[in-house]
């Protein structure tokens, strides 16, 4: 992962890179957030061999480049295999990171549980763009999960004497325990929320000083900055803790 610093990782350069990618989620969902809901889009479509558009659009382009640990593809059953060997090969993770994924369950949460809390319901008919756009937040949410390895990783390094026994016993439980910071998932929590509010509201050039803080203007938003607490809440740190606890428990394979 190049933003956590390649093969010197650190907890705190890991923790970085998760605070810089809640910008790009942020910016992803206010950029979803300009079109409707579009049902279209996501039902069975003749002229997608059956599928939904949004299903043959992400098989489509996720045939370029799955090099990176991190960058985990949702239908990779039907890719090519890379044209030229991985720079990102297993120098910092251990080989069987690759194994680790939790894409079936981000798919089936952002179709069916946060697509309808930030988009308005209706069709303004342009489901190409659509579809691209739930890719780019789909991409950047699954890249944030899965960034979890290098978590695990740099939590291992820090403390296998701890981690080895539970990883030995396949004591999923302790291990969740052991790997938890609520501390810190209470701060992810309020700047994801914060950003929503900063990065969303509608920039004027009329002096609105003292409007801006609090939750009086967040019905201005583009994004509800609700949705964004509620996101990392309930999908984003629990998935991602999933995947710490998958990636530790075939950590001394
Ligand atoms: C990612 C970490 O592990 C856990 C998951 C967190 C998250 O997904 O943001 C935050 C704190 C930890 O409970 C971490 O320690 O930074």
């Amino acid at each position: 992962m190049d933003a956590a610093g390649g093969e010197q990782l650190s907890l705190a350069a890991v923790r970085d890179a998760l605070v810089r990618l809640e910008d790009s989620v942020v910016f992803a969902l206010i950029e979803r957030a300009k079109h409707r809901r579009n049902a279209p889009a996501y039902a069975p479509a003749a002229a997608a061999g059956g599928r939904s558009l949004v299903e043959f659009f992400v098989r489509e382009a996720e045939t370029g480049h799955y090099q990176k640990p991190e960058d985990v593809p949702f239908f990779p059953q039907d890719l090519p295999s890379p044209l030229f060997p991985s720079k990102y090969s297993a120098k910092v993770l251990h080989p069987s990171a690759s194994l680790v994924t939790v894409n079936d369950a981000i798919w089936k949460m952002y179709f069916n549980e946060l697509l309808p809390l930030f988009t308005v319901d209706g069709d303004d008919g342009s489901y190409a763009e659509t579809v691209a756009l739930d890719f780019v937040c789909l991409q950047v949410i699954s890249r944030r999960i899965h960034i979890g390895k290098y978590v695990a990783e740099v939590k291992f390094k820090d403390a296998p004497q701890d981690y080895s026994p539970l990883i030995q016993a396949k004591d999923s439980n302790s291990l969740m325990n052991l790997l938890t910071f609520k501390a810190v998932e209470e701060k992810v929590k309020k700047r994801a929320e914060k950003k929503a509010r900063t990065f969303g509201q509608n920039v004027t050039l009329e002096d609105t000083a003292g409007k801006q803080e609090g939750t009086a203007g967040d019905s201005g938003c583009k994004v509800d900055p609700k949705v964004l607490s509620k996101l990392y809440d309930q999908w984003v740190m629990p998935l991602t803790k999933d995947v710490e606890v998958e990636y530790l428990l075939r950590r001394l394979e």
